[in-house]
Order: C-alpha cells, then structure tokens, then sequence
C-alpha cells in the first residue's frame, strides 16, 4: 500500500513538473542563440544590418524574441495584434529625455523634464494635430515653396534658359524642396540657409550620437560634430522669437524660456535643433521616396494629376498676381486628394523602418495574443519593428508592388500592421504636417515642372545606419533632370 502511494505520488509530482514546465514554455520569449557572442551579444548583426538581422530572427523565433546588445536587452513584438498592448503599458516610456540629452544636448533636468513634457505634449495636440490650427503652418509652406519656386524660374527665365533641362539627384531636389520653406514656416525667419551645411553635416552622423556610447568617446573621436552641434544650438540665440514663428514654436520656446533654473541658452538651442531635426528629418526621405515611387507610376500619375487639378486652385509662377490662391491650399482641399493620400501612405509602407522603443521603468508582464507572457524587469527595454509587418503579404496583398491606389478606400490610422509613425502616446505629432507638406510638394513639381528620371528601374537601397530611426534616405543618388513649365 505504502509503495503504491510512494509510486501515485511520484507520478503526481511528475505530471505537475511536466505542466509546470510547458507552462513555462508558454510564457518564455526565446533569447536568440543566433550570431550571439560573449560580452556583446548581438551588437555585431545589429549594427551592420539590423533590418537583416530582425528579418533572420523572425524566420527563426516568430514573432517575439529578446536579443542582447551588450548590457541591454530588447525584447522585439512583430506582431501587429500586441502592438497597442505594449503602447498602453504604463510601466513602459520612451527614453527621449536620455536621447535628448546625448544627441542634441537638450538638458540634463529630469524634473524639468518631466514638468515640460506634459506641457509640450499637450502644445502637439493644439497645434500639430489639430487641423485648423496647422493651416497657417501649411499655407505658410506653400508660399515658401512657390517663392522659392518662382525665383529659380525666374533666374533660368532672365538668362533665357528656361527651356533648359537641369541635372541634379533626386535627394537634393527633395532636400531643397523642404529644408528651406518648412524651416521658414515653422521657425520663422530664422535664415535656414546659414545653418544647412551644419544641419546636413549633423544628420549625416547621427547615429553616432544616437548609439549612446560614453561621453568620453564623443568628446575624443567627435571633436567635428561636437562642434557642429554647437554651431547649431548657438544659432538660436541670435532672434529668439524671429517674425512669423509658428504658434506651436513660440509656446513651446516660451515654455523653455521661462524656466532658466531648468535649461541653459545652450540647452535651449539644443531643444529648438532638436524639433528642425525632427521636423526634416524623416520628411526629407519621405518626399524623396514619395517622388520616386510616384513620379515613375503612370497610372498613378493620371489619376492623382487629376484630382490635384480638381481641388487646389492654379497660381501662377510668373507673378504675384494670383497669390492669394495660394491660401486656398487649405487642410480640407489637401485632404480631398485621396489618392494622393494613398499614394504616399503606401510609399511610407514600403519605405518606413521605425524601431518604436520603449523602456521599463518598474518589472511588469505583457499578455500576448498567442498566450505567451513578456516578463519584463526594470530597465529592459521592448522594440515594435513594423517594417516586417508592412510587407507581410497576409496584411498588404502583393506586399512588394507599389500599388498607389491601396489605402484610397481606407483610414491608414486604423489599418492593422501599419505603423509609419509609431504608436500610443508618443506618435509622431507631426504627422500630419509631413503629409501635408509632402503632398503641397508632389502638386507643385506635378503642376509647374517636366521631369526626366535616367533609370526609371532600379529601385536604390537605404542606408542601413538608418534603418529604425524612421524613413531612410537612399544610398545612392537617383540622378533627374527638370525644367519649369513654361
Ligand atoms: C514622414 C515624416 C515623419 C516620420 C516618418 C516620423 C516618424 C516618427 C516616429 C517613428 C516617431 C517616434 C514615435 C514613437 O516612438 O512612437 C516620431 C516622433 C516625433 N516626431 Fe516625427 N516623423 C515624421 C515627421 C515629423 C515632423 C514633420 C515633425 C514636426 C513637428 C515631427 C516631430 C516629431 C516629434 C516632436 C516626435 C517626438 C514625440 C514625443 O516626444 O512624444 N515628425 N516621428
């Protein structure tokens, strides 16, 4: 009897082993083994091709798995289904303040920080994401871009070379397009044009900054950027408040302004040359691939030069006679111009790579939707990688093809799988100005000029160093050539 009670009880204690051991198994999120090396992990992978590495994870541990880089584990959630879970998690932040810090110098305050950050965010949804309100931001563009426009015009006209073509690359044409009138329009007048070659030089090496290594390593293999960030950040003191600043702008400098206990002048430059970076930064790229994928689609062209020709009323470049259409450029007109919606959700489809990071400030669990818990400790960190997801065939049919008409019929906001801008709390607030500006883009060079691409097929790559910052400009040039209506 004893023996048969010894042999049921090993057997319980067994079976309860085996549960306890596959509900384990439920609840772990695989540490990839591949490519991991000692001390640094996965950092090798990572830096040389991250988009690469995460897609050869995926095929390998699914949808979530943790990889180590050095000290830091991120654990990535591919699945479109648990993104809006991890963005609601309230243990989880974006660490901007310690990104702030490193790579604009913003200022080390965390109380300032903290303190401001509400009030900052409340500014994006006044100004930025409120429609009638980015108006003036948006009509302010235009006529910037019409100005800017207009003078080159001018200039080719007055030396009787107007019907010449002008050899240039796609990147520039789209660097030119925006760094100058959006600057304008959001900063006022700030002479954007003194600050360029810093500002490209800057972004160029970003990511430098962006790695968080120690000071020291700045101070000593940087000395150049160093100083360019500085040259940057002093550029702001010359005219606080420049004529025609944006409301969103001047509160937001006003709120910085008047807490000097918590930010120096230095630290404020770096606030305001934070905001230009991300106002250009990702839009420079997005209307670089937007021209390339629209201005090469036949069939997209006829479609959208129709509907620009039916809502945004004809100026003309040869005087200011008809100036005051440009105002007529409103949100809602913008907004009529479905297809061309489409057109650039569906680019950024192809192109947007954003690694949206999160950190976890207390040890908290994320219930996935396939049953798996995500146990995470304190200072861990979670990554949403939607660049798989965007070209999962299973979400976007055909997910290679650039189908302009895609997302004509729908909310690109709500459609599953797409997230160009992030997500939750800390969604890009700029958003829509991008789009907006994007598309006052594409409408003018369809409107005003000729195009000749000189490889209409080869699609060009993106540099890897930017892969997971948001839209990556290419790495090669895609050589054009233009000329202005006449
Ligand atoms: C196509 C263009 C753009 C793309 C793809 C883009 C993408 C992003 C992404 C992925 C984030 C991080 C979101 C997250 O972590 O959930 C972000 C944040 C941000 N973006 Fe954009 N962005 C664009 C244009 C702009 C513009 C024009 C502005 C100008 C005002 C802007 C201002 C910001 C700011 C201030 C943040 C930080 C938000 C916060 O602190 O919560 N972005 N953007």
């Amino acid at each position: 009897m004893l023996l048969i009670s010894c042999i049921l009880a090993s057997l319980v204690l067994v079976l309860l082993y085996l549960l306890l051991l596959h509900k384990d198994n439920i609840s772990s999120i695989p540490l990839v083994s591949y490519r991991n090396l000692p001390i640094v992990g996965h950092l090798i992978p990572f830096l040389r091709d991250r988009r690469k590495f995460l897609i050869e994870c995926h095929q390998r541990y699914g949808q979530c798995f943790t990889v180590k880089l050095l000290t830091q584990r991120i654990t990535f959630v591919l699945s479109p289904s648990d993104w809006a879970t991890v963005a609601r998690n309230s243990s989880l932040y974006l660490p901007e303040h310690e990104f702030g810090i490193k790579v604009f110098n913003t200022g080390s305050s965390v109380i300032g920080f903290q303190q401001l950050n509400i009030e900052v965010h409340r500014y994006y949804t006044q100004y930025l994401k409120n429609r009638d309100r980015l108006q003036p931001v948006i009509v302010e563009f235009a006529l910037n871009l019409r100005k800017l426009m207009m003078h080159e015009r001018m200039g080719l006209k007055n030396s009787k070379n107007l019907s010449e073509w002008i050899s240039t690359d796609l990147i520039t044409f789209s660097h030119r397009m925006l760094f100058e009138p959006s600057s304008l329009a959001l900063f006022g007048e700030i002479n954007p044009l003194s600050i360029e070659s810093d500002f490209r030089l800057f972004d160029q090496k970003i990511h430098y900054f962006n790695a968080l290594l120690p000071s020291w390593i700045y101070s000593f293999f940087f000395r150049r950027e160093l100083q360019t960030r500085f040259r940057l950040n002093n550029s702001w003191f010359s005219k606080i408040h420049p004529l025609h600043e944006s409301d969103f702008i001047k509160h937001r400098a006003n709120l910085l302004l008047d807490h000097p206990e918590w930010y120096s002048a230095q630290e404020f430059g770096g606030n305001q040359t934070a905001m230009m970076w991300a106002s250009l930064a990702n839009s420079t790229p997005a209307l670089f691939w937007c021209l390339f994928y629209i201005l090469r689609d036949t069939k997209a062209l006829e479609s959208i030069k129709q509907e620009i020709d039916m809502y945004l009323p004809s100026f003309s470049l040869d005087d200011d006679l008809s100036i005051s259409l440009v105002s007529e450029w409103t949100t809602t007109r913008l907004n009529s111009c479905v297809l061309l919606d489409s057109a650039i959700n569906e680019t950024l489809r192809l192109v947007a790579t954003p690694m949206v990071l999160r950190k976890c400030l207390h040890a908290t669990d994320i219930a996935l939707k396939d049953g798996r818990v995500l146990h995470l400790k304190s200072n861990d960190a979670v990554a949403l990688f939607s660049a798989i997801a965007h070209r999962d065939g299973d979400l976007f049919p055909d997910p290679d093809k650039f189908m302009f008409d895609r997302f004509a019929q729908k909310n690109a906001d709500t459609v599953l799988g797409f997230m160009p801008f992030g997500i939750g709390k800390n969604i890009c607030p700029g958003r829509y100005l991008a789009r907006y500006e994007i598309k006052t883009c594409v409408a003018l060079v369809l409107r005003h000029m000729e195009y000749k691409f000189i490889d209409m097929k080869t699609i060009p790559t993106e540099q890897k160093h930017r892969i997971g910052v948001g839209i990556a400009p290419p790495n090669e040039d895609v050589p054009i050539r233009y000329r202005y209506k006449s």
